[in-house]
């Protein structure tokens, strides 16, 4: 792919923040308010507004995916990438369960210990962005899939015939993301612990 979007470089030959794969990631943010009018029309009842919520928040998840591998593939990850890629995660998802504990279909303390660990580990980003921007680990990337499955399992109107077992089905799933979240939250703690990352900076090797 030879767009400027891609193409795009520094001097030193370093990528752009201007490119592909950050803009996808910015689609992403910018799906949040469809996904979330989407949801609230109708209290959330309407199943054609249910599927349009479900679908703004499908394509989201997708660009997920996709602004990672064109990433990878074209060489252009960036710091303003490994930053806002995480966020855009955080607003989609955490949009997403606030909207389905105020609805009633999801208890509110899974919101706020999922949202405790994702504004915890956003803060611990920031502050130490000086010694460079940590990047979202492997469990942090299966953290978000199952986030988002435990999402859409919520989000998608359930047909009569299993519409049963949705409840059971969608906490067991929630369940599994909240733990996956917590476990990877307190990971990032620990590793900046150990790469001293937090707290004054070591004192220069003598000798
Ligand atoms: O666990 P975090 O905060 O690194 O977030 C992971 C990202 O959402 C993966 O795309």
């Amino acid at each position: 792919m030879t767009s400027w979007l891609v193409a795009r470089r520094h001097a030193d030959g370093s990528p752009s923040a201007w490119n592909l794969a950050n803009a996808l990631t910015v689609l992403r943010v910018l799906l949040v308010p469809l996904m979330a009018a989407a949801l609230l029309v109708d209290g959330g009842d309407d199943p054609g507004w249910r599927v349009a919520a479900f679908g703004a928040f499908a394509v989201a998840i997708a660009t997920d995916k996709v602004d990672g591998e064109v990433a990878r593939r074209h060489d252009l990850v960036t710091d303003f990438g490994k930053l806002v890629d995480p966020i855009a995660d955080k607003a989609l998802i955490g949009t997403a369960l606030v909207l389905l504990s105020a609805l009633g279909e999801l208890p509110w303390w899974i919101t706020v210990v999922v949202l405790g660990r994702e504004v915890g580990v956003t803060v611990l980003r920031l502050v130490v962005i000086r010694r460079g921007v940590i990047p979202a680990s492997r469990g942090g990337k299966a953290k978000t899939v199952l986030q988002s499955l435990a999402v859409a399992v919520y989000l998608l109107p359930t047909p009569d015939a299993v519409a049963g077992w949705k409840p059971e089905v969608a906490l067991v799933v929630v369940l599994l993301a909240v733990v996956v979240t917590v476990v990877t939250g307190l990971d990032y703690l620990a590793s900046a612990v150990r790469q001293h990352r937090l707290g004054p900076p070591a004192p220069p090797a003598t000798g």
